[in-house]
């Protein structure tokens, strides 16, 4: 049997996630949408062959429903979908903070819900997706998830009351890396160098340092160390970073982004 998937409130991670389902072989006429505006509905009909539909008719139709709003408009969404999802349906939240429970107390009593955090490295296959069960989903569900997020790059499986502190790592991560290269850029313009080529020496040093953490088996330390000569030019860096504290502020930033996922948790906080 065709199994049908509805993406809702597709946005920015939702239509990653459906363009790489559609990259990994999934049939457009097998993916639903909606959207808020009709506009947006159009385009996505127009750039990937998917059907618009209703959020109603998405719970009566599609096997499995992907729910991409933003958190605060969780609540709204459920108010409108919950008549009309049968109990056989999984539901996959891919928003931040919001717990699986806030689902099963809004669907009917038995229905099945896995929680996902994914990363916009989703638009280039390349996503973290972290994927947890409530209380209902079964192995066959998580494996059904995995098929789905392994289309836009890794998954891993963590227990729900670690989800708050992936979104802090991998949710949020990639920001951290862009605000890296946007600092280490203007380091470059303050050194005298074009800006165009300052981002492209930084843009190429972070593709190789990223392929060497992944690929090389070296723990992270062991490469920064390889880096980093007697009385040399980086540990000159390492200590100015040091001194002003980067670390502490990159332990407390995280710290930051997990209490704030934590308070998202109602899915009506602004
Ligand atoms: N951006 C990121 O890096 C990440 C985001 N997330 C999570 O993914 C979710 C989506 O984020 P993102 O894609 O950035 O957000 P977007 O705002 O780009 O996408 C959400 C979409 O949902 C639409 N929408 C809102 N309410 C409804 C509704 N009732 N019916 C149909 N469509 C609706 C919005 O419409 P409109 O265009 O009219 O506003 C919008 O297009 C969030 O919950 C976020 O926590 C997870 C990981 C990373
Ligand atoms: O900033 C946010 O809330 C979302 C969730 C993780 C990344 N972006």
């Amino acid at each position: 049997m065709t199994q049908k998937v509805a993406v809702l409130g597709t946005g920015k991670i939702g239509e990653a996630l459906l363009s790489g389902m559609i990259g990994a072989g999934w049939a457009p006429t097998d993916l639903l949408v909606t959207a808020r505006r009709r506009e947006r509905a159009d385009e996505l009909r127009a750039r990937h062959g998917v059907t618009p539909v209703t959020n109603a008719e998405a719970a009566k139709t599609a096997d499995t429903l992907i729910l991409t709003v933003k958190p605060q408009d969780m609540g709204t969404l459920l108010d409108e979908l919950a008549p009309h999802v049968p109990t056989d349906r999984l539901v996959i939240s891919g928003a931040a903070g919001i717990p699986t429970s806030f689902f099963e107390e809004r669907l009917a009593p038995g229905t099945p819900v896995v929680r996902v955090m994914t990363n916009t490295p989703a638009l280039v296959d390349e996503a973290m997706s972290v994927i947890s069960a409530g209380t209902h989903a079964t192995a066959a569900h998580l494996t059904h998830t995995e098929e789905i997020f392994g289309a836009v790059g890794k998954t891993l499986r963590v227990p729900e009351s670690q989800q708050d502190a992936c979104t802090a790592l991998s949710g949020s991560g990639p920001a951290y890396f862009f605000y890296l290269v946007e600092a280490m850029t203007d380091a470059g313009i303050l050194l005298g160098l074009p800006r165009d080529k300052a981002h492209d020496l930084i843009v190429q040093s972070a593709i190789g340092a990223a392929k060497m953490l992944r690929d090389s088996g070296e723990h992270p330390v062991k490469l920064r160390e390889n880096v980093t000569s007697p009385a040399g030019t980086t540990i000159n860096a390492i200590r100015e970073l040091e001194s002003h504290g980067v670390r502490a502020a990159l332990i407390a930033a995280l710290e930051a982004a997990r209490d704030r996922s934590r308070e998202l948790a109602s899915g009506t906080k602004d």
